[in-house]
């Protein structure tokens, strides 16, 4: 590791499992150069802050101290474990269809475009900038069936600095003249070019790179079993290839999906045939997987994107996420932008924590013995841990980010509940002034209820700073 660049003094959310998180009112943190935490103090008082950092062998002329306010908090960024970057300009229509009519009618229609490659660099460039300015330090990007315009998106997640997979859609069927691959060749060899691609963009010094590429067959039913062969083929020759792909979000799409695939038993086992069910494959939605589906997930270590505003939005139901996590499936949130109508993982944190709600409120029985987390209301930490270090899980990516530690890269957020963050009324408060009960316990809880507050009623106004592997790259104070 590199020497200390930089020390963070003040108030630090750390994630810690699916039931706890580390409140921490005054931390002493310490980033490397190359963007690792090099160490890590939990509870330092103002008066002892020199002392420890003479202990730590590092004194103010070598390296920059920045002091959090009252009202500010550090946290592991958000990772977002599934959006589609060309649906963004469509964000706030088409939500009076389900799924597969808004495919056609909304969906299709605009990825289309990005055919053309200056609205592709116009539109990502603005697309990546807001993204990062939510606060999502890590994102899975699903780009269009193009190849050289989801290069362009590469591009720019490298040029901005955000941590990403991106993948080009693979899709040979079920969709219009207009926006088809000709043939299982071409898709795959587009594929294998924009991985390359992908690859070559990394710098040697970041392990994982980055950008990552991520082989993206669109779903089920876009592609033939031919492309599904094709796609076995280049997963099953690259084990560290992540894969991405949408699963039993809607009805009507699975039903459709057995009929195309009728020597499958199920959704779950479609994938599974063709060998994309493995430990670095992201599934979006699960809204509606059989038991025997979830075991099979469990046992190929898949992860699932839980996408609950894209699933009200599009009326395709309510994923059973307590259920599994009480199975031990990995799971993570996902925006899904433009089914999901908001590209900000703190809207997809209120509609995850509303969606176990609405199942708690339908659950007739009584918690069955064993069920953590199943027929309950999603505690904060459980949502916080969804929208961090489960996110990281799911991408496989756990070592590296989604909480701090000491090694972990500092991929976080610096959130500002003061009234001059201009951010939502309700957060403002006693955040100006000192705590009212200034004890260590009071200290805690006053953190811990601004965390609170700006998950559930928070926006980008709140997000200050964001950074990735220890690289300040966007926020509100972000000069751009
Ligand atoms: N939500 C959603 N589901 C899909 N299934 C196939 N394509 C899509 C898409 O673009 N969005
Ligand atoms: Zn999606």
């Amino acid at each position: 590791m590199s020497a200390v660049s930089k020390i963070y003094y003040g108030a630090v959310i750390n994630p810690e499992t699916l039931t706890s998180y580390q409140v921490l009112p005054r931390c002493l943190l310490a980033v490397a150069a190359s963007g690792e935490i090099a160490w890590l103090v939990e509870d330092v008082e103002d008066s002892l802050v020199q002392d420890t950092l003479a202990q730590k062998g590092c004194t103010d002329a070598d390296v920059e101290i920045f002091a959090l306010k009252h009202g500010e908090f550090i946290m592991p960024g958000f990772v977002d474990t599934h959006t589609h970057a060309p649906q963004v300009p469509n964000i706030g229509s088409g939500q009076q269809y389900e799924l597969l009519d808004w495919l056609q009618n909304v969906t299709f229609p605009m990825e289309a475009k990005f055919s053309d490659l200056e609205f592709a660099r116009a539109t990502y460039k603005s697309v990546v900038r807001r993204i990062i300015d939510y606060g999502t330090t890590t994102c899975c990007y699903y780009g269009t069936l193009h190849g050289e315009a989801t290069k362009v998106l590469a591009n720019t997640v490298n040029e901005l600095g955000q941590r990403a997979f991106v993948g080009k859609c693979n899709m040979n069927r079920n969709s219009p003249d207009y926006y088809v691959e000709p043939s299982p060749e071409a898709s795959i060899d587009a594929t294998l070019d924009l991985i390359k691609h992908i690859r070559s963009l990394a710098p040697s010094t970041s392990s994982p790179p980055l950008v990552q590429p991520i082989l993206t067959p669109r779903f089920a039913i876009s592609c033939t079993d031919e492309l599904m062969e094709k796609l076995q083929k280049v997963a099953a020759a690259d084990p560290s290839l992540a894969i991405q792909t949408h699963i039993s979000e809607n009805r009507s799409e699975i039903e459709f999906t057995l009929e195309l695939f009728p020597s499958s038993k199920s959704y779950a086992g479609v994938y599974d045939r063709y060998g994309l069910l493995r430990d670095n494959t992201i599934l979006a939605h699960a809204v509606h997987l059989s038991d025997e589906e979830k075991e099979l997930v469990k046992t190929r270590d898949s992860g699932i994107s839980h996408c609950p505003t894209s699933n009200f939005n599009l009326s395709s139901g309510v994923a059973p996420v307590g259920d599994l996590l009480d199975r031990g499936i990995k799971v993570g949130l996902g925006t899904d932008v433009s089914g999901g109508f908001s590209p900000s993982i703190l809207t997809a944190i209120q509609h995850a924590s509303i969606a176990s709600k609405v199942i708690a409120l339908q659950s007739a029985t009584p918690l069955q013995q064993g069920s953590k987390f199943a027929g309950q209301a999603l505690p904060i930490a459980t949502l916080l841990y969804l929208a961090t270090l489960g996110g990281a899980q799911v991408c496989c990516i756990e070592k590296q980010i989604g909480s701090f530690a000491v090694g972990k890269t500092f991929d976080a957020l610096v959130v500002n509940v003061r009234s001059d963050s201009n951010g939502p009324p309700g957060l403002w408060g006693t955040a100006q002034s000192m705590p009212v009960d200034d004890t260590s316990e009071g200290r805690r809880k006053e953190l811990d209820g601004f965390l609170e507050r700006f998950m559930f009623c928070g926006d980008d106004r709140n997000i200050s700073r964001v950074y990735v592997q220890g690289r300040w790259i966007g926020g509100t104070s972000f000069r751009h």
